[in-house]
């Protein structure tokens, strides 16, 4: 049985990405593959009451980096983990790249730290594919606009989001091989069509 693939999906707040995640689920499923959705914080029952912390209180920088780990820990140790040695497929709506996005670029943890605690939670595995949806600020200020009642992360302020999407782009330029960074300014069918492609690709 060919194995099953770990896919990301990455992006600031407001960038689009949960709007593909079951359009890419669902391209899977239709080749026969088994597929499980998750995300992060998140994706267990602690995972989510971290997440309810997470989003809504105020903590110390460093608080937030581990408890987003521990989340990761539980999360790999009862749903990614698992699924993958099944020969399943797993999307999560973010991983750790996004600690480094948000805790590392946004509030400016060092990225030693951050190494530190991926060596520790999950030194062997790394995603198959990371998909960055990518989309200036304004674009996804104005989404969000209209949309939501932000939370903790989404009332921060345009340079937090600026710093958060450069170590983004830094790190898809880092890991070449993994990351695809996809236009999210365009059209929704548009953005379906390439990734279409990636995944017909994988
Ligand atoms: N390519 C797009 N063009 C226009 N609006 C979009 C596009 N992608 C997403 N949206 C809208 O933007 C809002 C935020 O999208 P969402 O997928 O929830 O973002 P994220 O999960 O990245 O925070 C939603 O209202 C969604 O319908
Ligand atoms: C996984 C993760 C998320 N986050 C933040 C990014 C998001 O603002 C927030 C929740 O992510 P998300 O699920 O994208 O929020 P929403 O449901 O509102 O689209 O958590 C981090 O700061 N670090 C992390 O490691």
């Amino acid at each position: 049985m060919a194995s099953g693939k770990f896919i990301t999906f990455e992006g600031i707040d407001g960038a689009g990405k949960s709007t593909h995640i079951s359009f890419v689920a669902e391209l899977l499923r239709e080749r026969g593959l088994s597929v499980v959705t998750t995300r992060e914080p998140g994706g267990t029952e602690l995972g989510e009451s971290l997440r309810n912390l997470l989003l809504h209180q105020k903590m110390h920088l460093e608080t937030e980096a581990l408890l987003m780990f521990a989340s990761r820990r539980e999360h790999l140790a009862q749903v990614i983990e698992p699924a993958l040695a099944r020969g399943d497929w797993v999307i999560s709506d973010r991983f750790t790249d996004a600690s480094f996005a948000y805790q590392g670029g946004g509030r400016k943890l060092s990225l030693d730290k951050l190494n530190a605690l991926e060596a520790w939670v999950h030194p062997h595995l790394q995603p198959d594919l990371t998909l960055l949806f990518d989309v200036p600020l304004e674009v996804a200020r104005a989404r969000l606009d209209a949309e939501r009642t932000p939370d903790k992360f989404e009332q921060e302020k345009a340079d937090f989001f600026a710093s958060t999407r450069n170590e983004y782009l830094r790190r898809a330029a880092e890991f070449p091989a993994r990351f695809r960074v996809v236009d999210s300014t365009r059209p929704i069918p548009e953005i379906r069509e390439e990734l279409r492609g990636i995944i017909a690709a994988l």
